[in-house]
């Protein structure tokens, strides 16, 4: 990372995103078949038809924050912030430091802009994504009834959760995705000084591993159970599956054409519980081989399901009915999907020596509906007595930025 310019790696990183990516966030540099094996100089393009982050190649960390807006902020507050995160954010994925005088060429007699411990670390595909919660529309804040989507409202209440306040909600948020945690920790650190007295944050999550993929040619990771995660997502190079089940058309609200609908939740995994479950127990509650990740139907892991195959030795279905990946699976569903990245979190122990662990799931959808659907067919899940959702949150994502606009720019 640098103050003025990029340095000679990152700079080779731009050259292939200028020869070989669009503008719909794909990777910059190199032509890497495995995308695990990207380089880490490599740079997302941040403007683009959509906001990067989305379809890109998910990255290894991730941190997270959910941002209120303070009481006193005015409109004027509001439109400010978000042109100064733009420009902090094309410098930042870029690989620079936040401002021009950075960390350490502002001079010895104020703060430094920039916080400086990126210094000297690639840029790390770093994507910064902007959401919008319910609560911005709200009347008597910022003039914006009239700009809210009809469907950003508050998730409705599922069967098992046990949402917190301190996990939940937010008037804006900002993921950070990038392969050095350091580099999204940076990120969100100087987005959030750069908002001191106009919002603050509310709640924040870091994300140690990615627990889903965006493409076939991205290796399937694992989440905290040990199975493979992410393996029927809706993928990056499908434009029909992204319009029909990613993209927002904008039919609603114009300023959300190319967007989508973020739903974040904070899932504990009951992790000691798990580990003593026989393992063949836990491939009836998912529904797949934990080995391969194949489905308990037959074949290899990308083999779809075939939910009428029975099972002599199980003595029903080989997907049991109330099997995750069954109730999850568009066929139950009225062929809803959504394109999962989600990442694994660890927060230490409680007080009994059990892990404080789990999914921070984050599904980017062209309609709540599809979550909703989804989340309340889960009910029957039997993964439910091994999970608990403790936080919550939903926003509306805008479409991508040209160069020299600001995010949101149209909702004023
Ligand atoms: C409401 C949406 C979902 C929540 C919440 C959710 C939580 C959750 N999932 C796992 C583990 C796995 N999920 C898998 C597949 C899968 N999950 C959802 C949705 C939610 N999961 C969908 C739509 C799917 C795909 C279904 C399909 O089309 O086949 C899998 C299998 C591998 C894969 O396809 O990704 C696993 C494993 C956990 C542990 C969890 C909560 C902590
Ligand atoms: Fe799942």
């Amino acid at each position: 990372m640098t103050g003025g310019r990029l340095s000679r790696r990152s700079a080779l990183g731009l050259i292939g995103a200028a020869g070989a990516v669009g503008v719909t966030g794909g990777f910059a540099a190199g032509a890497a078949r495995d995308d695990d094996a990207e380089p880490q100089e490599s740079v997302v393009p941040f403007h683009g038809k959509h906001q990067s982050g989305i379809t890109t190649r998910v990255q290894q960390h991730l941190y997270f924050a959910s941002f209120d807006m303070t009481s006193t902020a005015t409109r004027e507050d509001l439109k400010s912030l978000l042109a100064d995160w733009t420009d902090a954010a094309a410098r930042l994925t870029q690989g620079r430091e936040v401002t021009t005088e950075g960390a350490t060429g502002g001079g010895p007699y104020k703060p430094p802009d920039d916080t400086g411990e990126a210094l000297g670390l690639e840029p790390n595909a770093l994507t910064i994504t902007f959401g919008f919660g319910p609560t911005l529309f709200a009347a008597d804040r910022f003039g914006l009834e009239k700009k809210r989507p009809k469907e950003l409202v508050e998730l409705p209440s599922f069967a098992f959760e046990l949402l917190e306040d301190r996990f939940s909600g937010g008037d804006l948020c900002i993921q950070a995705c990038a392969d050095d945690p350091q580099v999204a920790v940076h990120a969100i650190r100087n987005l959030s000084r750069i908002a001191f007295g106009r919002a603050q944050v509310r709640w924040t999550q870091l994300g140690y591993g990615r627990t889903s993929t965006t493409s076939k040619s991205q290796s399937t990771p694992r989440n905290l159970f040990g199975f493979k995660d992410g393996t029927a997502n809706v993928f990056s190079n499908d434009d029909s599956d992204l319009a029909t089940w990613v993209w927002a058309d904008g039919s609603d609200q114009p300023w959300l054409a190319g967007g989508s609908f973020l739903v974040a939740r904070k899932i504990q995994m009951l992790i000691e519980s798990w580990d003593r479950v026989r393992l063949e127990e836990q491939e009836a509650i998912v529904g797949r081989d934990k080995g391969r990740g194949a489905p308990l139907s037959g074949g290899s892991e990308f083999t779809e399901p075939d939910f009428d195959v029975v099972s002599t030795a199980a003595r029903g279905p080989a997907i049991p009915m109330d099997s995750h990946v069954r109730l999850a699976h568009p066929t139950q569903n009225g062929g809803a999907r959504m394109l999962r990245r989600g990442y694994n979190y660890v927060e230490g122990n409680n007080d009994l020596g059990q892990l404080n662990a789990g999914l921070f799931f984050l599904a980017f959808v062209r309609s709540p509906e599809q979550f909703v659907g989804v989340q309340r067919s889960l009910a029957k899940d039997s993964l439910n007595e091994y999970i608990r959702h403790i936080g919550s949150a939903i926003f509306a994502v805008p479409g991508g930025i040209r160069a020299g606009e600001s995010i949101g720019s149209g909702l004023f």
